[in-house]
């Protein structure tokens, strides 16, 4: 059993792009967990879309051994946390996980929305925080400006804080001894019963769910009968052991430990983020605080383009279910889709690469939906449900009452861009709540936005309107009133339930007005003209016009050059493949995301 005194957990909390990822390869390399070749491929970043996207999405862990200055050997265990506000909740479990953050903020940026954000959630759960400045190769670095930001803004003594360029490697090791001094110990009981916890799970075809655990209390190993406490299961332990960082099997983890727990668990679902596990027959009083289940923030629809591929496209949401609790769907039928899933997110961008691994991953060609968050209706006959499918809004006359879901949004931004970004929150009906400085020329400013206007683009135009320099981060904060309608767009008269969306009252108007115009834009001339309506209920609140061609794409092409025919012939069949057939109207796949990016005005 190991010296409970000389092991550190610890996680590395940043914003987006400071470095986290670049320093947990650096530690890897000094402590000679990994060689520089294993190096080449980001390990903690595995992921394909991860490197593409230069983003941390599931967390993972590694362990390290470190000959520190004091003489004694530590095992480091070193929890990598996912970068994003979709995945806070993840992030959350990950810290209860360790008793200290190295808080690495960008010394040519300074203090970001998601350095507070991860450092509250730090807070939260007692670590002690070890700032780090990264990236001082950089010529833009101020070393001494962000210590005084870090001091000032989160308050902790950054004066001795490690000044390292994890690109080159320069003072990495003051970071190993800045863990082995400053983040303590873990605490816990080898004599107790079992109590571990839950940070992460993956799914392998061999070992079947892989449990990523802390040991809070007790120990556990092959042949241990343990109980999942949230969803009340028991299985037996097949292999314990720990992350080198693959998989390494150990004859049995103690408190205190990190490692990972295979007990043929099928389903993902049973071994939740969050949950604990104990001894069957041996059970701690109580489960850890903080477990709850993933509730998704974000639905929309999946289709296959090819409606042939509906089987092919469950078989692949299955399989990243496996690995994915938090993502959930069923099957839905859409008039103008056909077959297909109504999927649900923690968030946008949990979306996005969702989709994007369906279709590269498993090589679909999928279209979906404009997504929408969760409404709560109550009908005037006193039924109450959750609405995650505009299509299934009820009449406007049997709604009682109506409630969406609103965040809480952080935005730090140089202060020149704060008319701007307030008149961007107040269009999105935002409603201030404070703003501070975090010094002479940078702010935060705190606003209460519905998630519905989040989905709608906010972030792009964010990033527009700041030339990038802003940093946002959100948390729900609950349900409030509101007063919504359904807005739907007919083609050729007919209705395509998958334009259909959910907007304020106030903004139906200009929103159905640019929808039509986009769709004009969008929709390519047929033989016939295209009306293009935006109704409310029976109301017609908008109207545009496909006008009709006869198009011959041969005719261009002055008789002669068949391999230009042929390219023209073969460029008009690929387009053809991405259309979606509405009725007797040819609609461009992209239509459907392309609503989203309207401009209202
Ligand atoms: N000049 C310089 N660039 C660095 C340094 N550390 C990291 N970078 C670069 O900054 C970018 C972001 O680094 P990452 O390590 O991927 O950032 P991250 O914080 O892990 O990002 P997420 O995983 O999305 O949270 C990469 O292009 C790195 O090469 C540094 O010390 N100096």
């Amino acid at each position: 059993m190991l010296n409970k005194e000389r092991i550190r957990n610890f996680c590395i909390i940043a914003h987006i792009d400071h470095g986290k990822s670049t320093l947990a390869d650096r530690l890897l390399e000094k402590t000679g967990t990994l060689t520089k070749r294993e190096m080449e491929e980001q390990i903690l970043d595995s992921m394909e879309l991860e490197r593409e996207r230069g983003i941390t999405i599931k967390s993972q862990a590694a362990r390290m051994v470190y000959k520190a200055k004091d003489g004694h050997e530590y095992t480091l265990n070193l929890i990598d946390t996912p970068g994003h506000v979709d995945f806070n909740y993840e992030v959350s479990r990950s810290l209860a996980a360790c008793e200290g953050a190295v808080l690495v903020v960008d010394a040519s940026q300074g203090i970001q929305a998601q350095t507070l954000a991860n450092t509250y959630l730090a807070v939260e759960n007692d670590l002690e925080i070890v700032p780090v400045l990264n990236k001082i190769d950089l010529p833009s670095a101020e070393p001494e400006r962000i210590i005084h930001e870090i001091e000032d803004v989160i308050g902790i003594e950054a004066a001795e804080a490690p000044q390292i360029s994890a690109k080159t490697g320069l003072n990495i090791e003051d970071v190993l001894e800045a863990v082995v001094e400053k983040v303590p110990a873990p605490s816990g009981d080898e004599n107790k019963p079992l109590k571990a916890l839950i940070f992460d799970s993956s799914y392998d075809t061999y070992k079947g769910v892989v449990s990523y655990v802390r040991v809070m209390d007790g120990t556990v190993k092959k042949g241990t009968k343990i109980r999942f406490m949230a969803s009340d299961k028991v299985y037996d332990v097949v292999e314990v052991g720990v992350f080198s960082p693959g998989y390494r099997a150990m004859p049995e983890l103690s408190a205190g430990e990190v490692g990972y727990i295979c007990a043929s668990v099928k389903n993902v679902a049973d071994a939740h983020v969050g949950d604990t596990i104990t001894e069957a027959n041996n059970p701690c009083d109580e489960s850890l605080p903080g477990y709850r289940p993933a509730v998704p923030m974000v639905f929309s629809g999946i289709y296959p383009v090819d409606g042939a591929k509906y089987e092919e496209l469950k078989e692949a949401l299955l399989k990243l279910q496996l690995n994915d609790a938090a993502l959930q769907f069923e099957a839905e039928t859409s008039l103008a889709l056909g077959f297909g899933f109504r999927c649900g997110f923690l968030g946008l961008l949990h979306m996005e690469i969702m989709q994007e691994r369906i279709e590269r991953e498993f090589n679909i060609d999928i279209i979906t939906t404009a997504p929408s968050v969760v409404y709560k209706i109550e009908k005037t006959n006193g039924d109450k449900f959750e609405l995650t499918n505009p299509t299934n809004m009820p009449d406007p006359s049997e709604i009682k009452r109506m409630e969406e879901p609103v965040v809480k949004a952080s935005i730090i931004t140089p202060s020149d861009f704060v008319g701007s970004i307030m008149e961007l929150c107040q269009e999105k009906r935002g409603v201030f709540i404070d703003m501070q400085y975090i010094e002479q020329t940078r702010v935060v400013i705190n606003y209460e936005i519905p998630l519905n206007e989040i989905v709608y683009d906010f972030f792009d135009n964010l990033k527009s309107r700041t030339k990038g320099y802003a940093s946002f981060d959100y948390e729900l904060k609950g349900y409030e009133d509101t007063a919504l309608v359904k807005l739907d767009i007919l083609l050729n008269k007919e209705k395509v339930d998958a334009f259909s969306m959910i907007v304020p009252e106030s903004k139906a108007y200009a929103r159905g007005k640019a929808m039509a115009e986009k769709l004009k834009e969008i929709i390519p001339r047929h033989q016939f003209e295209i009306p293009i309506q935006a109704t409310i209920g029976a109301k017609v609140i908008a109207r545009t016009t496909v006008k009709a061609l006869r198009k011959d794409v041969l005719a261009k092409c002055y008789g002669g050059d068949i391999s230009r025919k042929k390219k023209l012939l073969e460029k008009q069949k690929k387009g053809k493949k991405k259309m979606r057939q509405m009725g007797s109207v040819e609609v461009p796949q992209e239509a459907f995301m392309a609503v989203l990016k309207i401009d209202e005005k």
